[in-house]
């Protein structure tokens, strides 16, 4: 120490002005510079040494996605999180559901049907910019309130996946996360196929390789019968003809589904939705952006096909479609696999989930009408090229039979509801209207 003391004094002197630094040529002044450059030269060696031995001890730099993880890992470390995680996932049925897109539409519908009825449910959402994020934040306190942690995060982070599957026993996956919209997908095609595809194949792995491996029901879309003109659309019906990239990736995870169900033995059941509306429902489909405008007296587009055609939809009310969820829930049977190994042949499913009575829009457009008791401005134009079809028509035998699915809220009914919704959501001293 008292061996520092000169060379520190000695920088001491040094004025922070570098360029006006005189050098004094005494020999104590040579003498306290060896003594210096002696230290500084041992300070180096221990220096070099200990990066040397930090260098051999460091494992080889993560691979991309490990690294992914490896950030997640601390993300949601702690058990603070761990613990919202288990608080949500404690029910009393037995059943603990994790369920995707859990602040989206159907998701935050689903969730708070499955909770109610006591089943443990963990949320999950990445609250994306597709449409106005303060809807997905409103549907996501509601779920609070009711228990629901909805834990924000992608489908595609196999960090989080793997750490959730670690938390909690899922017996359940409700996946319901999508890039939704038939018409979008000219805009935004990469978010199809990292949502609808990647996200998918991500969740999927995720199951095989729990333990428990969950079942997995899975929201699949009617437009995956694309240009198939025989109606009703049955399940028998082709599927191989889809007229917009988002119709495309929907078939592409039902072929996905069943390789997962081949080797692995994951339980797997895919929903096949008819253009679903209701309360608290998506501002990016035709009869919620009608319903904007015809308020803000904005004109609105119908299309019609063809020499006049008809445009028609099978809309199907959000309270007949969550019962048919919570329907293919309780009849899923166990996966059979484990860890990653299939040990037997597992359940493999696909149900149309429809109205069965297909509505105009101009029909549609009407109903709106007289329930905003304000008229349109119409405009009718020739349907353009965008992936849209013309008709779309469920046959629900099916899931009569084997779900116990039976529709029973028509077009007219259900947008009255909406309507109520709507008034009472958008107006802003209401902004938490209940489900
Ligand atoms: O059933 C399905 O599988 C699909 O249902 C809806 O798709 P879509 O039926 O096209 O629903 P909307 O976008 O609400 O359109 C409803 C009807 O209004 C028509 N439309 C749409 C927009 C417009 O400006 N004018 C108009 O007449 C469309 O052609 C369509 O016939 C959803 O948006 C999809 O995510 C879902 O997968």
């Amino acid at each position: 120490m008292t061996q520092l003391k000169p060379i520190l004094s000695h920088l001491d002197a040094i004025p922070s002005t570098p360029g006006k630094f005189k050098p004094e040529k005494s020999f104590s002044y040579y003498y306290r510079l060896r003594l210096h450059s002696k230290l500084t030269l041992w300070s180096f060696i221990f220096v070099v040494a200990i990066v040397f031995l930090v260098l051999v001890s460091a494992p080889a730099p993560a691979p991309e996605g490990n690294r992914r993880s490896l950030q997640t890992a601390g993300k949601y470390a702690g058990s603070g999180w761990e613990n919202r995680v288990r608080v949500s996932a404690r029910g009393k049925t037995g059943r603990v559901v994790l369920v995707t897109g859990a602040a989206g539409f159907v998701g935050a519908h689903v969730s708070a049907a499955l909770k109610r009825r006591g089943d443990g449910v963990v949320g999950l959402d990445n609250f994306n910019k597709y449409y106005e994020i303060t809807l997905k934040e409103s549907r996501k306190l509601l779920l609070e309130k009711d228990g629901v942690f909805v834990i924000k995060g992608d489908i595609n982070d196999a960090g989080l996946l793997k750490k959730l599957f670690e938390t909690v026993s899922f017996t359940h996956v409700m996946h319901l996360a999508a890039q939704a919209g038939v018409r979008y997908a000219m805009k935004n095609p990469a978010s199809y196929i990292q949502s609808n595809v990647a996200g998918f194949v991500n969740l999927l792995e995720a199951c095989k390789s729990a333990n428990p491996q969950p079942a997995v029901i899975w929201a699949s879309s009617s437009s995956v019968y694309g240009l198939n003109s025989k109606v009703p659309f049955s399940e028998k019906d082709r599927t191989d003809q889809p007229a917009s990239l988002y119709a495309a990736t929907k078939k592409a995870g039902e072929e996905i589904a069943h390789s997962y169900n081949h080797i692995y033995g994951l339980s797997l059941t895919g929903l096949r939705f008819f253009t679903v509306y209701g309360p608290w429902g998506r501002p990016d489909m035709a009869y919620f952006f009608f319903t904007r405008n015809i308020l803000k007296g904005k004109s609105i587009m119908i299309f019609e096909g063809v020499d006049h055609g008809t445009v028609a939809r099978d809309f199907t009310y959000i309270d007949d479609v969550v019962k048919g969820c919570v329907g293919a829930l309780d009849t899923a049977k166990k996966s059979t696999g484990s860890g990653g190994k299939k040990k037997g042949a597992a359940q493999f499913r696909i149900y149309n989930l429809g109205n069965t009575s297909p509505v105009p829009v101009s029909k549609l457009v009407s109903i709106l009408e007289k329930h905003l008791k304000v008229k349109a401005k119409k405009k009718v134009v020739t349907m353009p090229r965008n992936g849209d079809v013309p008709f779309t028509h469920a046959n629900i035998s099916l899931a009569s039979k084997e779900l116990g699915y039976k529709p029973t809220t028509d077009l007219e009914a259900g947008l009255k509801k909406f309507v109520k919704w709507y008034l009472s959501y958008y107006d802003s001293e209401k902004q938490h209207a209940s489900w």
